[in-house]
């Protein structure tokens, strides 16, 4: 187990839950994290898992019923005026000047925030936004406002970045661009964790990630620990043997009646059936070969951190309601 201070951010037993109508409702429930420094780490969970809760804790936004939070081995938010100057993050959309350019804009936030002026170049040459820096905002693209407000975190050239969501509303471009921005950042040494609903999104980003469900940690670790932990997967197309086309939507639905009843978890891919945790391809063809459904394709599938979710949630309903850490894949963070 790593030492607080070789920890970017670390949290132990976090809770915090709100009024409701209905009496307290769980933002987050007794949750331990560790983002290793350095990196990308996804932080990764349905809506509602309590992702948001947890940043806003972090950054002293909102005040936890339990637990203990450090930012680089400072405890906070006690010690947080130490610790926060090493810290930037967008939590909400903030706000930029529509007719002035982007430079211009970092210009007037680096002189509120009291960040030097001479940032204002290196931090749009880190986004990328050097050639356009001169046009004003609001012809920007939404992935280059998206790299401009990552820009306006970087003015006081921080250590840790903390996202909420970046990606929400982007088209895949503008995905892809902020992508590669997190992916440079921490490839430039700096951590970046990123909270999403979308987990393939951010497993092809993310070095760590942590998984929650309902306030509580499902599983960390490398993506490449937990994707392999999850077995392997095969796609397969099925066909009735009477080969009638309009039946074949029909075939693959019963398919999936079939092996989900031999405790098989299984989900529609266009007009395939991605089928978890397969231990032989065999036995999905001999399965459905007993119900007189004909395999007409089979093909390998990457186990994805989806798959790991479904996985780690399925004894417990969606969103996973009673889960709680499991210790097997539960293993990774150095
Ligand atoms: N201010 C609040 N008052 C009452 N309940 C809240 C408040 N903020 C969050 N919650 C509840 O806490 C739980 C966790 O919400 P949170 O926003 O942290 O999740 P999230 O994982 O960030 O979800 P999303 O991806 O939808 O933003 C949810 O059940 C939510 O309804």
């Amino acid at each position: 187990m790593a030492a607080a201070g070789d920890l970017a951010v670390r949290t132990r037993g976090l809770r915090k839950s709100y009024r409701s109508v209905k009496g307290r409702s769980v933002g987050v429930e007794h949750l331990d994290l560790d983002v290793p420094a350095g990196g990308v780490h996804g932080f990764l969970g349905p809506n509602g898992s309590g992702k948001t809760t947890t940043i806003r804790m972090l950054l002293g936004l909102v005040r936890a019923d339990e637990g203990t939070m450090h930012l680089f081995g400072q405890e906070v938010p006690r010690h947080l005026p130490q610790v926060v100057g090493r810290v930037g993050a967008i939590v909400e959309h903030p706000k930029f000047f529509p007719t002035f350019s982007a430079r211009r804009n970092l210009e007037l936030l680096a002189g509120a925030i009291g960040a030097p002026a001479g940032r204002v170049d290196a931090v749009l040459a880190e986004v990328g936004l050097e050639d356009r820096a001169g046009d004003r905002y609001k012809t920007y693209s939404l992935g280059m406002k998206q790299r401009l407000a990552i820009g306006a975190t970087l003015l006081k050239d921080p250590d840790l970045l903390i996202f909420d969501e970046p990606t929400n509303g982007l088209d895949p471009a503008g995905i892809r661009e902020v992508r590669e921005t997190m992916r440079g950042l921490a490839d430039r040494g700096r951590t970046v964790l990123v909270s999403s609903h979308i987990l393939a999104e951010v497993q092809q980003v993310a070095d760590t990630v942590s998984i929650i469900a309902r306030g509580r940690l499902l599983a960390s670790g490398s993506v490449a620990d937990l994707v392999g932990s999850g077995g392997r997967s095969v796609r397969v197309g099925v066909s009735d043997p009477g080969g009638d086309a309009a039946r074949e939507g029909g075939a693959r639905d019963r398919a999936a009646r079939v092996l989900e009843a031999a405790g098989h978890r299984v989900r529609p891919e266009g007009n395939l059936l991605h089928v978890d945790a397969v231990p032989d391809p065999s036995v999905v063809t001999r399965i459905l070969a007993a119900h007189d459904l004909w395999v007409d394709e089979l093909q390998p599938a990457a186990v994805d951190l989806e798959s790991v979710f479904l996985e780690l949630t399925a004894d417990h309903g969606p969103g996973g309601t009673s889960a709680g850490p499991r210790t097997d894949v539960e293993t990774v963070v150095a």
